[in-house]
């Protein structure tokens, strides 16, 4: 049973979709690997296969489906379609989904939403750079005028929130048109790629450092043990490394490495992969441990941070918040209490930027840099970055 190998030709890149409910983020998905699939560099991933992101039966091992993988002339990408609001919270404000670009999808009828501006807010707080406008549904009238007032409105926005709103691409497309093998619109969606292709520079990619992977996965392969699948925050790795699981207090070995269900010889920071670790009992490892090169990070519980409170407006909290408050703090792909305490202040408001102090309920890695995600009953009420780690 061999499989073919996954070979690097060109630079690998992540990007993903967001924006409002029902804007057309997942029929754009599907549209643009149609658009591949007749080009010859990717296959078709039809709406509802992407929509479901189940997790796919393990067939070799392989990764989260709600990636689609698709290539264009000069690169090779990973798209990541969150499946609804929540999911684009967890995954993409967390940093599980790792995105070098993304592709923000505005209904062109409908213009920016409550959610638009809170994507956008949020990829600014994770560090998302480079952000190309997709104003979807443009089949949808004739009313050009109405369209270049949506456009004015989501630039102002980009700029409110520190993008350059000028420069930023804003391509007209229509992904349902596409889908259907409409010409006009399978341009747009060719111009929507290129300009994702030119805007959306390569990544400096930490491949001499220490390899990092946050866990979100963890499968089992009957016959061959267990598989841990995630993005490849930094490094490199090669069969036969020795790795740290941290979370699980193991050392172990990598005896199989995939990609998209292709074996690779090396995985390099920024790639999703399938790692197969040497003896390792399923139960150990869970989503929210990290793989990392043995002594090349220490876990810790308590550090300093920098803190974003989303207003009501955005969907964050409605009351103020006070040291002692406990939400729960995403961290990579780690899911874990906190107690804050915000110092002289004493107390924070929804809105406001505050610096704290939070002792997790448990170790995990962190660094000065680092983004997380603060939830509370499930809805995210404030993204930080790590300013300082208390270590002892
Ligand atoms: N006219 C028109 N309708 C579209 C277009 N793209 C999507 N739609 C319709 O808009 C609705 C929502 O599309 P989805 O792709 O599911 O939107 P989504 O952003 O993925 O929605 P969530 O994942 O629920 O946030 C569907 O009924 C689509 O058929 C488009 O380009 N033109
Ligand atoms: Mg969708």
């Amino acid at each position: 049973m061999s499989k073919t190998a996954y070979v690097r030709t060109k630079p690998h890149l992540n990007i993903g979709t967001m924006g409002h409910v029902d804007h057309g983020k997942t029929t754009l998905t599907a549209a643009i690997t149609k658009v591949l699939a007749e080009r010859g560099t990717g296959t078709f991933v039809p709406f509802d296969r992407i929509d479901r992101a189940p997790e796919e039966a393990a067939r070799g091992i392989t990764i989260n489906i709600a990636h689609v993988e698709y290539e264009t002339d000069t690169r090779h990408y990973a798209h990541v379609d969150m499946p609804g609001h929540a999911d684009y919270i967890k995954n993409m404000v967390t940093g599980a989904a790792q995105l070098d670009g993304a592709i923000l999808v505005v209904s062109a009828l409908d213009g920016i939403m409550p959610q638009t501006a809170e994507h956008v807010l949020l990829a600014r707080q994770v560090g998302v750079d480079h952000i190309v406008v997709a104003l979807n549904k443009a089949d949808g009238t004739q009313d050009e005028e109405l369209i270049d007032l949506v456009e004015l409105e989501v630039r102002d926005l980009l700029t409110a929130q520190g993008y350059p709103g000028d420069a930023v691409p804003v391509v007209r497309v229509s992904g349902l048109r596409a889908l259907a093998g409409d010409p006009r619109w399978t341009a747009s969606i060719e111009a929507l790629l290129d300009a994702v292709d030119t805007y959306v520079p390569m990544p400096e990619r930490y491949l001499d450092a220490p390899f990092l992977l946050p866990v979100e996965n963890v499968l089992t392969i009957t016959g061959r043990g267990t598989v841990v699948t995630g993005a490849v925050e930094r490094g490199t790795l090669r069969l036969g490394d020795r790795v740290s699981v941290l979370g699980a207090d193991i050392e172990t070995v990598v005896t199989g490495l995939e990609t998209f269900g292709k074996p690779m010889a090396e995985a390099q920071a920024g790639d999703n992969v399938a790692v197969l670790l040497r003896g390792v009992p399923r139960d150990a490892v869970r989503r929210g441990h990290v793989v990392a090169a043995p002594g090349s990070v220490v876990p810790a519980r308590r550090f300093s941070a920098r803190v974003y409170l989303l207003s009501g407006r955005e969907g964050g909290r409605t009351t103020p918040v006070a040291s002692g408050y406990r939400p729960q703090f995403y961290i990579r792909t780690a899911d874990v209490v906190g107690d804050v305490d915000l110092g002289e202040a004493g107390a924070a408001r929804p809105g406001d930027t505050v610096a704290m102090r939070v002792e997790l309920g448990r170790e995990v890695p962190l660094e000065p840099g680092l983004g997380f995600a603060i939830r509370e009953g499930g809805r995210t009420v404030g993204a930080g970055t790590v300013t300082d780690v208390h270590n002892g």
